[in-house]
């Protein structure tokens, strides 16, 4: 126990007798005692609910978590049921364009104008589900949503304007006040960035996508009820609570993926307290048949004192990416080591190849002279020459263009050969550029028509494990703890494998081999259980979705295959 105030925690009252505490448990700094006689006696009772964290505070993070003791790799370091769950906070562009969405009962996709609720008549997987009539599903939404005037007509277009499931989060968030006022206050107490969002993009998207839509559909129509009822049924819907309703979930959501492919947005008091770095030490998972419990997990030992860190944004962008994400939609400039270092950890993850004068060439590297401001000039680390920040922005906007395009329309060897020989000549072969290219090529390599495996000659083979090898450099130097890159680090674990089965096949099927050749053919056939095996253990913590699942069934199938072929050799 000590008697030190933690640095956010107001003093308040004994959890024992309830009068006021002068001393804290040292472990969480989060329970308080009058005395130690107290303390003991409820420790019995702590010991199962004391976090090995604590809320602290700082002027440039705002509210963070920071351990209070070691946390081993892998443990629970707390679990917490959500303040809210509800449809995905951002639709792309296909769900723009498409009548489904989750079913307002249990989240199940569903199409729009077949099955409704038969009071609101919102889209349900069906008639009867289950969630309708539960308050903390679809119950309480329903009363206000029945008040809508109903789509404009039965056309696709017509549907997917009314039913915009976005707008429900910040629904169910309003009706909070209703459902559980200790959640409501929970909410809003979190950061919403209110002020610094006024007149941003983002501020007018959600006052087209979700305020007026909300207030045009429903609000103004609750309000006139509650005039003629004289009775006030939700305290607090005015236009600014909605835009800060929006500012918290901006802020502060979680996408949970479900098994069945749908995207879900969460919103969790303590666990969104956890600060961002662009190599995390934390992660999560969320239990679907629990309410949505998340549960934070350790990615690595975390060592006393330390901050309990996610990471926000998408670990395979460049630093100049992720900043202007993280300014975008959380306000705020990362200094983590990965930013301020221009190599970002070695990779050269965003480097360019120097060009040279028009003289002669160079081999130098292009780094950002400040990694931190993206309007930064870029210098060689050979030669005088620098380009601007505004050069580097337009040559990457157009190799963007380039690699999105050919990666979403399906992609083939000979083309993605192709582009990576042009952009290898202006890029750092490490590049994230080249790593989606490359690591989608090492997965067309065995599998399409005119590359399978078996049809790869010798160099083909090398070319394809030179590619996993490098990718796995790379990925080992972003995310040593492999937290972020499961499914990217399991995929080519996968493909290493199955370039070492290739080889040893190869041996094998000859009959007149040598003995050394049999021995070479069973070491690598060790090597591929190897790399299946941590392929296996990397995705445990992915299963709850549906690349991960898939990814680790093929997995698991290899391995068995593989037994299988070792097997064989040995008769
Ligand atoms: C999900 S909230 C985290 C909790 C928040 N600090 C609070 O006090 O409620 C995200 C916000 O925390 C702050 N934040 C998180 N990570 C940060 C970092 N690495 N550097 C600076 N600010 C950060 C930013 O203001 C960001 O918008």
């Amino acid at each position: 126990m000590s008697n030190s105030p933690p640095e956010s925690v107001s003093p308040t009252y004994c959890a024992v007798c309830q009068t006021p505490a002068k001393l804290y448990c040292s472990a969480c700094k989060l329970v308080k005692y009058c005395g130690a006689e107290h303390q003991k006696h409820h420790w019995k009772q702590h010991k199962t609910e004391c976090r090995p964290f604590r809320v602290a505070k700082d002027k440039a993070l705002g509210r963070y978590l920071k351990a209070t003791r070691t946390i081993k790799a892998g443990s629970v370091v707390f679990t917490e049921m959500p303040i809210i769950v509800g449809p995905k906070w951002y639709l792309n562009e296909r769900e723009e364009k498409v009548p489904v969405m989750p079913c307002v009962g249990c989240f199940t996709p569903c199409r729009m104008g077949v099955h409704h609720c038969p009071k609101c008549r919102w889209p349900t997987c069906s008639p009867n589900c289950g969630g309708l009539d539960n308050p903390s599903l679809h119950g309480l939404e329903c009363t206000v949503l029945m008040l809508g005037p109903g789509p404009a007509d039965s056309d696709p277009r017509s549907l997917i304007d009314y039913y915009r499931s976005d707008a429900l989060v910040v629904l169910k968030c309003l009706l909070l006040q209703r459902q559980n006022p200790k959640k409501w206050l929970e909410l809003m107490d979190m950061q919403s960035h209110e002020e610094e969002r006024i007149g941003s993009e983002l501020h007018n998207d959600a006052e087209k996508r979700i305020v007026s839509y909300l207030e045009r559909n429903f609000l103004q129509r609750l309000k006139t009820v509650e005039q003629k009822q004289k009775q006030k049924y939700l305290q607090e819907y005015d236009t600014p609570v909605l835009h800060r309703i929006c500012g918290i979930i901006e802020t502060n959501y979680m996408c949970i993926n479900l098994p069945s492919g749908v995207e879900l947005s969460g919103v969790y008091y303590t666990a969104c307290m956890m600060e961002h770095a662009c190599q995390p030490n934390s992660y999560f998972q969320f239990d679907q048949r629990n309410g949505f419990k998340i549960s934070v997990i350790a990615g690595r030992d975390i060592g006393r004192d330390e901050h309990l860190v996610i990471m926000y944004s998408n670990m395979l962008w460049g630093t100049q990416m992720r900043q202007e994400h993280l300014a975008l939609t959380k306000h705020f400039l990362c200094k983590c080591a990965r930013c301020l270092d221009p190599t970002e950890f070695g990779t050269h993850f965003s480097s360019m190849l120097c060009m040279g004068d028009e003289g002669g060439s160079c081999d130098g590297i292009h780094l950002p002279k400040d990694p931190l401001d993206v309007k930064s000039d870029w210098a060689c680390t050979k030669c005088p020459i620098t380009i601007s920040g505004d050069e580097v922005r337009y040559i990457l906007t157009q190799m963007t263009e380039e690699v999105e395009s050919l990666l979403t329309r399906k992609p083939t060897v000979k083309k993605l050969e192709g582009l990576i020989e042009k952009l290898t000549k202006f890029l750092h072969p490490h590049h994230y550029h080249l790593f989606n290219l490359k690591h989608t090529l090492i997965q067309l390599y065995g599998t399409e028509t005119n590359y399978l495996l078996k049809h790869l000659d010798d160099a083909l083979l090398n070319r394809k494990m030179y590619l996993c090898e490098e990718l796995y450099g790379t990925c080992q130097k972003l995310d040593p703890n492999t937290i972020r890159l499961s499914i990217y680090v399991g995929i080519i674990l996968y493909e290493m494998h199955a370039v070492l089965t290739e080889r040893a096949k190869r041996l094998l099927t000859n009959p007149k081999r040598s003995k050394g050749e049999t021995i070479e053919a069973l070491s690598y056939l060790e090597l591929a259980r190897e790399q299946l095996l941590k392929a296996a253990k990397i995705l445990e913590k992915e299963l709850d979705n549906v690349a991960g699942s898939k990814l680790s069934d093929a997995v698991l199938k290899s391995l068995n295959e593989l037994d299988n072929l070792v097997k064989k050799s040995d008769q």
